[in-house]
């Protein structure tokens, strides 16, 4: 915090800055200076800003963001706390009515904050009119101690970040002032009567923006991971690959190449997604501060599947970059097995990654659907119906390569529409045939947000300024990445007919050849994202690559190290030994 405050950076920007790098396994303000900062600065209007950010800057005032309940965290619609306006005192009444309705996970909400943005379903006039965000103080200013109305707690240990408490909480006819509604977007007058926002999901926002955030995040995570599996790569020597020969350096083997080199790629193939889509945010949130929001919905289907691709790509490779260190990979001081369990949450966190990935579906298929009508859709989507462009590009160009991405993408969606119309030809239900469709539209969100992340990727190596000899190993990771994952959904290619087998057999050759060719590009690359030693926090990873001496001294550091004979050797140990069990 004294950092930010050195460096001048407001709070609603710590979360993009490596500030809470520094604490790995999760820290207790991460969505106060995230999710809490955004949604005064997104939802709450001038006046309220006024109010509250000077106190949350200062740290006096320290939120969390309470939406989810044990009963619902998905479905948003279905929450239950609710806030009804009561006229005669001008106040809402924040009541928790059910088990079910009880706020459940949010981050810092167990011991660490003294307010939070809950999200209650709003009444007034005897009318509920959704879930909108309420400012809510919590505990005392100055005691900390948590307000009457106001029931608190932890929720107990997690897989990960046991560093940040989760909390629970609920309400006993709380009252809170109609003022503390935000109301950027929608109000409560005085009298009770309702004011519509422009755009009825825009009390959404803080989400959206946290989706962001999120695959920015993700980059981030899968870099450290990278990073410390090469270093250790480079530095392990084990077996023989010729016989007799000295042991290599396990980087060598064409299979720890393939484990690592893949997902090198990947952190570039996110980080220039996620800046795309932070691009787009930034010319929305522009366009809604003058009433526009025309392009709100391509901004949340773009944030739903660049959030679901690159969660799953990171923890993913994460794993895979644990098991590439082999034995030494499962112990912590590695610093994997915390990157693995802070980055797996966030396939979870924030929108589950399935239910994401149909939000984008059901972009897809409705725009699918107006494109063969003529009617207009948005940029992203306006290939599904567009025609094929494929014979311009020299046969498995990279152009081709993406065009073949965007053929088959757009094979699925029209596959998967008709089979819903069949679907719905059966059940004569829209949502039962949906039902039965999902896999397969989860396929589509997932080719189709794939070719997204491949696009920016290319687009951004091509339009890069850089020497040659950068652009050089920027270019061969490209294609790397393009190829593998076309090796991995090559169904999809065939079936589309975009590639033959003979076509996938001379890539997967292609790919075995960049391998090799990026096998002596691999230390450097990850050398190139710069992190510090305290930042990766790994005895495999560090610059130096002491990795033996490391692990030794870590070691010493065990409190089981602090006495030759343990405690338990006396209590339990000796006395099982002597008892001729
Ligand atoms: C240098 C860089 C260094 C980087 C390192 C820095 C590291 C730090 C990074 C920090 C990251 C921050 C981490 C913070 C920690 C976060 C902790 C997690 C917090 C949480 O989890 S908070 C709770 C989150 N909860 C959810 O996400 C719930 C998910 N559910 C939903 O969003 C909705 O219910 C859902 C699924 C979208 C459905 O909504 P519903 O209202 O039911 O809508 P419909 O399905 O009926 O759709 C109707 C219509 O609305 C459209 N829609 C939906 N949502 C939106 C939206 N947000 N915006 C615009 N439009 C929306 C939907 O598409 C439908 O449109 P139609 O046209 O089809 O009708
Ligand atoms: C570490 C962590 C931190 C969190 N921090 C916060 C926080 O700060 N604030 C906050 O408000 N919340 C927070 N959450 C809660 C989080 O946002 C929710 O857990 C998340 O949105 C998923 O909702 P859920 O738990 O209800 O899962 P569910 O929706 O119950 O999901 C369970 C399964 O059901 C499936 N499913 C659900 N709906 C559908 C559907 N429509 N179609 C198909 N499949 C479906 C899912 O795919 C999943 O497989 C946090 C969670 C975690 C794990």
């Amino acid at each position: 915090m004294r950092k930010l405050a050195e460096h001048n950076i407001p709070l609603r920007e710590a979360s993009i800055t490596q500030v809470h790098s520094v604490l790995r396994d999760g820290n207790p303000l991460i969505v106060h200076t995230s999710m809490f900062a955004n949604a005064l600065a997104s939802l709450a209007n001038p006046k309220q800003q006024q109010q509250w950010v000077p106190l949350a800057e200062k740290n006096r005032i320290i939120g969390t963001y309470a939406q989810t309940e044990i009963g619902h965290g998905t479905f948003v619609r279905g929450l239950e706390t609710t806030a009804i306006f009561d006229p005669e005192t001008k106040e809402f009444v924040l009541h928790s009515p059910t088990i079910t309705s009880t706020k459940w996970w949010p981050g810092g909400l167990g011991k660490t904050a003294n307010a939070a943005i809950v999200m209650a379903q709003l009444y007034t006039q005897g009318k509920c009119y959704g879930p909108h965000p309420f400012f809510v103080q919590l505990r005392d200013f100055d005691t900390h101690h948590s307000l009457p109305g106001v029931i608190l707690g932890e929720i107990g240990p997690r897989l990960g970040i046991n560093s940040q408490d989760n909390g629970y909480l609920r309400f006993d006819h709380y009252r809170i002032p109609r003022t503390n509604m935000l109301m950027r977007h929608s109000q409560v007058l005085e009298d009770g009567s309702y004011v519509k926002p422009i755009h009825n999901k825009l009390s959404y926002g803080t989400m959206v923006w946290t989706r962001v955030a999120i695959v920015h995040s993700c980059s981030k995570k899968l870099a450290c991971a990278v990073t410390i599996a090469t270093r250790y790569s480079a530095v392990r020597h084990q077996s023989e690959l010729v016989p007799g020969k000295p042991e290599p350096q396990i980087l060598e083997y064409q299979t720890q190449q393939y484990k690592l080199l893949p997902h090198i790629a990947s952190v570039f193939a996110i980080l220039f997604s996620a800046s795309s889509v932070l691009r787009m945010q930034r010319n929305v949130a522009a366009s809604i501060s003058k009433g526009n929001v025309e392009l709100l919905p391509e901004l949340h289907i773009l944030s739903c599947a660049m959030k679901a691709l690159s969660s799953q790509d990171s923890t993913q490779g994460i794993e895979t970059c644990r098991l590439a260190c082999g034995g030494h990979g499962y112990i912590a001081s590695s610093g994997l097995p915390s990157l693995y369990t802070s980055t797996t949450c966030t396939i979870t966190y924030e929108g589950e990654n399935t239910v994401l990935l149909l939000q984008v579906a059901r972009y897809l298929i409705k725009s699918y659907r107006a494109g063969l009508e003529g009617l207009p859709v948005l940029p992203s989507v306006m290939y599904l119906t567009a025609p094929s462009a494929m014979h311009q590009s020299p046969p498995l160009s990279n152009q081709a390569l993406i065009e073949a991405f965007r053929i088959s993408s757009a094979n699925l969606v029209k596959e998967t529409e008709s089979r819903l119309c069949r679907q719905f030809n059966l059940e004569q239900n829209f949502h039962y045939a949906w039902n039965r469709c999902s896999v397969a539209l989860v396929h589509c969100a997932e080719l189709h947000s794939r070719y997204y992340m491949c696009e920016k990727f290319l687009s951004t190596v091509e339009s890069i300024r850089a020497s040659d000899r950068v652009r050089s190993v920027l270019q061969d990771l490209c294609r790397l990445y393009l190829i593998h994952h076309i090796t991995l959904n090559q169904g999809h290619f065939l079936r589309s007919g975009t590639l033959s087998g003979v076509d996938l057999s001379t890539l997967e050759e292609e790919m075995y050849e960049l391998l090799a060719k990026l096998r002596p590009q691999a230390v450097p690359l990850v050398d190139a994202f710069d992190f510090r030693d305290e930042l990766l926090g790994s005895t495999l990873g560090a610059w130096d690559g002491r990795v033996y001496e490391r692990l030794y001294e870590e070691a010493q550091k065990s409190p089981l190290n602090k006495t030759d004979v343990s405690k338990a050797y006396h209590k339990y140990l000796q006395p099982l030994m002597k008892s001729n069990l």
